[in-house]
């Protein structure tokens, strides 16, 4: 059972309140505006403060789903490749959370490699080594599922723990686009043409052959449309399991997260289902090219911060997009108000 902590709605009203007598016209400030207020209902706080310790965790595990044939535009060892690469400090989640000042955590909860030059804090959380092929069988056993889960949860007690102000989920898995479009599709009830995208940049014939996977695969779903543990077992991942722990436990701990790509959008789709109301302790960072992700986030009812055509992964989105956070917090704190500037109304005479 989750309990979502309680979004501080004095906190909220204060912001409001304080947004619209700064030295502007009312409302000039766009969406920076809910963005403050957003920050200050999640702090707890009418004055909000721009996130200092912000976590990055990229979740990483193969899929089965690859091996009928290619549904991704790259191969498997990609994923145990870029793990390796996100140490090194070489990807782009690394160059951003380096430019944003944001820790990065790599952890590998199903990754078809054993991944023994990596530190044992890598792998501590490992379920298995890749998933099952969901278009036949199921991706995990229950108790994988509730591993990968729980393994989540941990992860975001340690980096609350740890003093982080700001969880942000990123991702790394070939073929983990074809899964999240499963999850999505289920969910919402959705048909494979209208969740399946172009992922890593898959050629029409590979498309084709992703569409009819993730079809098979949501035929097999359907039945556990509303069971998120039964959906995370049957086509899910160890992965997307830890992610989707990952969000409900910042929903109970009450630490805000700023979403990445279609991959957090389908955790988060069901986190909510499994813990209504945990969507306010998340802001979408920005919207991937992926069909699935816009779908998730319509049904989330969360507007992304950024629509730049992102369809990497790693968090980058949600990072790209983590200035505007910060900036949102100064410009509440950093104004004057507008009756300290304005002339004053002449008297009648
Ligand atoms: C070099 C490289 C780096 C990545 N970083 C994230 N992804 C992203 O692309 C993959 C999902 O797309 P699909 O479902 O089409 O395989 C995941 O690994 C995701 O994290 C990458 C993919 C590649 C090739
Ligand atoms: O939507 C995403 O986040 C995405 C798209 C393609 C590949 N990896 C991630």
């Amino acid at each position: 059972m989750t309990h979502v902590a309680r979004i501080d709605e004095g906190a909220r009203t204060g912001a409001r309140r304080r947004v619209d007598a700064l030295a502007k016209p009312l409302g000039a400030l766009g969406r920076l505006e809910d963005l403050a207020v957003w920050l200050a209902g999640v702090q707890g706080t009418s004055a909000p403060v721009p996130p200092r310790e912000v976590s990055v965790v990229v979740f990483a595990g193969d899929h089965g789903v690859t091996g009928d044939g290619a549904v991704s535009a790259y191969p498997r060892a990609v994923t145990a490749a870029m793990v390796r690469e996100f140490l090194r400090g070489g990807a782009a989640v690394n160059v951003l959370a380096g430019a944003h000042g944001a820790r990065v955590r790599v952890v590998d909860l199903g990754v078809d490699d054993d991944l023994t030059d990596t530190p044992p804090e890598v792998r501590r959380h490992k379920v298995r080594r890749g998933s099952g092929a969901i278009q036949r069988e199921d991706a995990l056993t229950v108790d994988q599922a509730l591993a990968g889960l729980a393994a989540g949860r941990a992860i975001a007690d340690e980096e609350v723990d740890a003093g982080a102000d700001l969880l942000v989920p990123g991702d790394m898995g070939i073929g983990n686009t074809t899964v999240a479009a499963t999850l999505v599709g289920t969910v919402l009830g959705l048909d494979a043409d209208q969740v399946v995208g172009w992922g890593t940049g898959v050629d029409d014939e590979t498309w084709r052959h992703k569409r009819d996977v993730v079809a098979a695969a949501l035929e097999r779903a359907r039945p556990y449309a509303d069971d998120p543990v039964a959906l995370l077992r049957s086509v899910g991942s160890a992965d997307l399991a830890a992610g989707t722990g990952f969000l409900l436990r910042s929903a109970e701990r009450g630490v805000p997260v700023l979403l990445d790509g279609v991959v957090s959008g389908a955790c988060a789709l069901l986190a909510e289902r499994s813990a209504p109301g945990a969507v306010a302790w998340w802001c979408a960072g920005h919207r991937s090219t992926e069909p699935a992700h816009r779908a998730a986030l319509a049904s989330l009812g969360l507007a992304p911060l950024l629509d730049l055509e992102l369809r990497l992964g790693e968090a980058s989105g949600a990072l790209t997009a983590l200035p505007l956070l910060r900036t949102a917090a100064l410009l509440l704190a950093g104004m004057t108000t507008l009756d300290s500037v304005a002339p004053p109304v002449p008297e009648q005479v």
